[in-house]
């Protein structure tokens, strides 16, 4: 039975959609340090929101452990770099709590302008002041919003509504998209800041976007303007915003995100003057979360049980319509990997792979990673699967590289592989028969039509007669049974390969034996998993 660890609080409609599949549920939220370590051992996947840093550590020995859904957006608070590292895929919920977001920024914006947080502590404290909490209206107001994603285009629909003038700056968006969605667009920050009355970002957290909004960008504002953080904690510089809140510099801020979270008690922002402060509500209804809920839930329902991924920050999408589709394909992949890995000879600095025919263009990235997993899985002692194959094959300078041909040769449809070893070039290619059947075309510069599984025993030689009676008859003698075997030359008389699919591993004696022929130049034995015998990760 699958077991999904819940290491945070998560709506029970989530658990219930997982319980109701038939999967053990461990419902553990606040699980820190070795328990969450071991727990996270125990099951197949984990679902989070932002409490848990899952990070390397936890990743360093995952056990069984295979997925993490973030019932959520932002992953950083996931070492996503080492799940992909120990191939673990990392999935999140977009859009589940788009909308909460966007309505906590327009409260914040509201709250803001008309200062109700502080009139209603004033209240409470026994006070009525009915002057010092003059606001100012939103309506014709410049909004300026930097990321016009998913929560900034709503923030940007509502902000309409309220009669706002909305000027958006995105990196990715073009003019024209944001013209046809109805705003006004910048051409960076520099150019927008000195216009706005209200800032408010909706940019992914991370490096690239740390400090994005700092001293110098608050000193291009308006003294009247307010900014609005309901994104990720130091987009704004913390201290430079507390600086210029208490300088009068800015007028206000709405913040709802923060460096560090909990809010450290030394954080400037927390005694600031004019500033709202929420602890990260901005996803905190009961929509959004009965949304990232069964999201997380579904998600990690249908990895576990039909090996669909969506939504992943660190993989293609695979879904099992056309997993099943393109499975074979993906065992062939695998298995040519395997075999290159084997008859190559050194450390592999470059693999390329080339799509022919019906395969050009067809889910090759796919392809292309169980290549890739299978050549590695040959000489790591680490898991390799889907998710890491492309990061460890980087990790140990091996490029790969791929391309696609709609051209038919020979065959419909044709997997080319070609590895580059400090030694030379290995060429293997293959294809289907009949759709379903694995087959070498290709070895070397010899064509051929061999099996691609069990063992394998390639000798290189002379094509002189006799010669592959001399290797039957050892074989025999050393009671090795050949399953199958395969001949390819270039010419009648020249050079050959010949390929022979054995029951059981031969001893070294054989192969000795075999390799001691005068007209015989190489013997390689090969290792691959049996006919129809799918790695884990393509069960
Ligand atoms: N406070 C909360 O509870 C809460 C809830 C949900 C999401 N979030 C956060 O809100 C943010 C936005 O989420 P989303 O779902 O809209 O993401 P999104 O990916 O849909 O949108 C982000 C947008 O930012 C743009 N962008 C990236 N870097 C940029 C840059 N340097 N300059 C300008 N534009 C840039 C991207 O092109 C994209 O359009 C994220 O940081 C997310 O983690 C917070
Ligand atoms: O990235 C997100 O989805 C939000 O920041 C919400 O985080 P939470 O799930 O911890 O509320």
């Amino acid at each position: 039975m699958a077991r999904v660890l819940i290491a945070d609080k998560l709506e029970s409609s989530g658990v219930e959609l997982l319980q109701a599949a038939g999967i053990e549920v461990d419902n553990r939220p606040g699980l820190k340090g070795d328990e969450l370590k071991a727990a996270i051992q125990a099951a197949d996947a984990v679902i989070c929101r932002s409490q848990p840093k899952l990070s390397a550590e936890y990743f360093d020995n995952p056990g069984k452990m295979r997925a993490v859904a973030r019932a959520g957006v932002g992953v950083d608070n996931i070492d996503v770099a080492a799940a992909t590292r120990k191939g673990v895929v990392v999935m999140n919920t977009p859009g589940g709590n788009t909308v909460s977001a966007a309505e906590h920024t327009i409260a914040l914006l509201l709250a803001l302008s008309r200062r109700i947080p502080a009139a209603d502590a004033t209240m409470k404290a026994g006070g009525w002041d009915r002057n010092k909490f003059v606001g100012t209206e939103v309506a014709g107001k410049v909004l300026g919003v930097v990321g016009l994603g998913r929560i900034g285009r709503e923030v940007a629909r509502r902000a309409k509504g309220l009669d706002m003038k909305v000027i958006a700056l995105d990196q990715f968006v073009t003019a024209a998209k944001v013209a046809e969605l109805g705003y006004e667009s910048a051409a960076s920050l520099d150019e927008l800041l000195p216009r706005v009355d209200y800032l408010t970002l909706h940019v992914p957290g991370g490096a690239e976007t740390k400090s994005m909004v700092g001293a110098r960008e608050l000193g291009l504002m308006k003294k009247t303007a307010r900014v609005l953080n309901v994104a990720r904690g130091g987009i704004i510089d913390e201290k430079a915003l507390a600086d210029a809140l208490a300088a009068g510099t800015i007028a206000g801020a709405g913040v709802d995100v923060f460096s560090v979270e909990p809010i450290a008690a030394d954080n400037p922002l927390a005694k600031a003057p004019n500033i709202v402060i929420t602890p990260h509500l901005g996803a905190s209804t009961l929509e959004a979360q009965e949304n990232v809920a069964v999201e997380a839930a579904q998600l990690i329902k249908d990895f576990l049980l039909s090996g669909q991924v969506a939504n992943a920050v660190n993989m293609a999408a695979v879904n099992p319509a056309e997993l099943a589709e393109v499975r074979p394909y993906v065992d062939l992949a695998r298995r040519l990997g395997l075999l290159q890995a084997q008859v190559a000879q050194g450390a592999i600095r470059k693999a390329s792979l080339t799509y022919r025919g019906e395969l050009a263009g067809q889910k090759t990235k796919l392809l292309t990673a169980a290549f890739t997993a299978g050549m590695l899985e040959y000489r790591l002692s680490e898991g390799v699967n889907l998710v890491n194959a492309d990061v460890l094959a980087r990790d140990r300078g091996i490029e790969i590289a791929e391309s696609s041909s709609p051209k038919k040769g020979d065959f419909a449809a044709l997997l080319h592989t070609e590895v580059e070893t400090e030694a030379g070039t290995t060429v293997a290619s293959g294809t289907l028969f009949g759709d379903q059947y694995v087959r070498l075309v290709q070895l070397g510069p010899f064509r051929m039509e061999g099996y691609l599984d069990g063992v394998l025993l390639v000798f290189r030689h002379h094509d002189v007669p006799g010669l592959i009676g001399f290797v039957g008859t050892i074989f025999g003698k050393h009671k090795v049974n050949i399953a199958q075997m395969t001949v390819g030359r270039t010419s009648p008389g020249g050079e050959a390969i010949g390929i022979l699919n054995l029951d059981n591993w031969p001893s070294d004696e054989a192969v000795a034996e075999v390799k001691a022929h005068p007209q015989i130049s190489s013997v390689t034995v090969v290792k691959l998993p049996a006919a129809g015998e799918l790695p884990a990760w393509l069960g």
